[in-house]
């Protein structure tokens, strides 16, 4: 894969994004990439009243969080100092936890999956990743892991159902995307090595 290109990470909560995005950036600085790690929600203030709102399993309407998802998008994109298009711009791979495929997925669950597509891909600024990677987990096997290192489950970590229901929207809608963007959907159930060694094949 050549240089300068924006990768995001994709899969339900505990199913190994960040280990592995930072296994993937310390393989890709050795073969001389500049690389920036980067998260959804963010630190920005929209991404801070998000996370609270997943702490604190506050009642949200679901549209009005795919809403605040897509605001809190927007501003980590655009960011003039720290946003993903100027790092693009500056000539670094961007490796992404999550976008907007969380939100199809996860505000899908209770909305309208369609127009939180549409408010998404809709958006006049929005990037499209060169590559999106969904590491497909078990989803008990990811509740065993959160539960193993959250005194309290966040909003979408609540059962194992729940984590099933998120699981069955991302692999519909990646199978729709499938189409028209390069999206990978590996099987992650392995071991840390292995998982990592499969991730690279394709960057
Ligand atoms: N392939 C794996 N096998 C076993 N444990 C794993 C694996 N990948 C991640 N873990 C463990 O699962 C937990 C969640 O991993 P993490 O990378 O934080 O996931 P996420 O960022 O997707 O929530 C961590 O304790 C991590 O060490
Ligand atoms: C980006 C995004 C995340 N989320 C949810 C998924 C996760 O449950 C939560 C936080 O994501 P994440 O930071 O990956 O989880 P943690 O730090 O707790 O391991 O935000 C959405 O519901 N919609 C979105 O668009």
């Amino acid at each position: 894969m050549e240089k300068n290109k924006f990768i995001v990470i994709e899969g339900l909560d505990g199913c190994g994004k960040s280990t592995q995005i930072q296994r993937l950036a310390a393989a890709l600085r050795t073969r001389g990439e500049k690389v920036h790690i980067t998260a959804e929600p963010t630190n920005f203030e929209t991404g801070a009243y998000l996370r609270r709102i997943l702490a604190e399993s506050q009642e949200k309407d679901m549209y009005l969080q795919a809403a605040l998802f897509l605001a809190d998008r927007l501003e980590h994109i655009t960011h003039p100092e720290s946003g993903i298009a100027r790092y693009l711009k500056d000539g670094y791979t961007v490796i992404c936890d999550r976008y907007y495929y969380s939100s199809f997925a996860y505000q899908g669950t209770a909305s309208d999956i369609d127009w939180v597509m549409k408010i998404n891909l809709d958006c006049a600024q929005m990037l499209t990743p060169d590559l999106c990677i969904f590491l497909d987990v078990n989803p008990a096997t990811c509740k065993q892991r959160i539960d193993a290192v959250r005194e309290k489950p966040e909003l979408y970590e609540k059962s194992t159902s729940l984590m099933k229901n998120i699981r069955d929207n991302f692999l519909n809608v990646l199978g729709r995307l499938q189409k028209t963007q390069n999206i990978v959907i590996i099987d992650a159930n392995k071991g840390l090595d292995d998982v990592e060694k499969e991730i690279l094949k394709y960057v």
